[in-house]
């Protein structure tokens, strides 16, 4: 087994998983060894099938390894309870999907606020803290607008916003960029350098958009369920 360290905010060792369907098993992740340090803004890059939304899963706690250890902000999430994992992505960890998720009919500044409303934050710290939010990403001007009038490439915005609010030490994402078009991708891309640079967050980005990779600190390659650089 890897030595695990007391530094990096993701690890992991020896991570496998292996899926049942009817009598058939298949192992998708085959003993993945990985470590990410605080502030750094790693690509996982791969082609579809190779495993990276089932590893971003279990470095979130969204699901099990079969066998393995991971550690994410100093907890060995193997430990946790469900309900254990799920209080350290509300305080620690923020996420990102290919879609928005966004309620159609809520202003893009109530989309934000109910990630804090989850954590029982008062109704004034709330509307402080979404604005800023807003603000970071750069969409303070649609704060008023129903999300279901904004573009795609605004409401990726406001779900990056709903995903940082509460100030999270990682954000990982699973193909942000994979529903816009590129000069959208782009202006999502040199967002995520400036969010990098001004709260020291750490990304971990699933991608396949090369202006995504070419943004990372560092690659990580995933091929048929094992990773060939760490
Ligand atoms: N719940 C599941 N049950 C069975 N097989 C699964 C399950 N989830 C994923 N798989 C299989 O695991 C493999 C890896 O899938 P995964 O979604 O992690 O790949 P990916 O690299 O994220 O692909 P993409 O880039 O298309 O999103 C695939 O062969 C997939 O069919």
């Amino acid at each position: 087994m890897t030595q695990m360290t007391e530094t990096a905010i993701v690890e992991g060792s020896q991570i496998t998983r292996t899926f049942h369907i009817g009598s058939r098993s298949v192992e998708v992740l085959h003993g993945i060894n990985l470590h990410i340090q605080p502030g750094e803004f790693v690509a996982l890059r791969g082609r579809s099938g190779s495993g990276k939304t089932t590893l971003l899963h279990l470095l979130v706690g969204l699901d099990d390894p079969t066998s393995g250890e991971i550690r994410v902000v100093g907890r060995t999430l193997t430990r946790l309870s469900e309900e254990q994992r799920a209080d350290l992505r509300r305080e620690h960890i923020g996420l990102l999907f290919q879609n928005a998720h966004l309620f159609p009919t809520l202003t893009a500044q109530e989309n934000v606020e109910v990630a804090l409303r989850l954590q029982l934050t008062p109704a004034t710290e709330r509307t402080q803290r979404a604005r800023e939010a807003l603000e970071l990403v750069e969409i303070s001007a649609r704060a008023k607008h129903r999300s279901m009038e904004l573009s795609g490439g605004e409401q990726q915005r406001v779900a990056l916003a709903r995903a940082l609010v509460h100030r999270p030490r990682l954000l990982v994402a699973d193909e942000p960029t994979g529903n816009l078009d590129s000069l959208m991708a782009q202006k999502i891309v040199t967002l995520f350098r400036t969010i990098v640079q001004q709260t020291g967050i750490t990304l971990l980005i699933a991608t396949h958009d090369t202006t995504v990779v070419a943004a990372a600190d560092r690659v990580l390659q995933m091929r048929d369920g094992n990773l060939l650089s760490d």
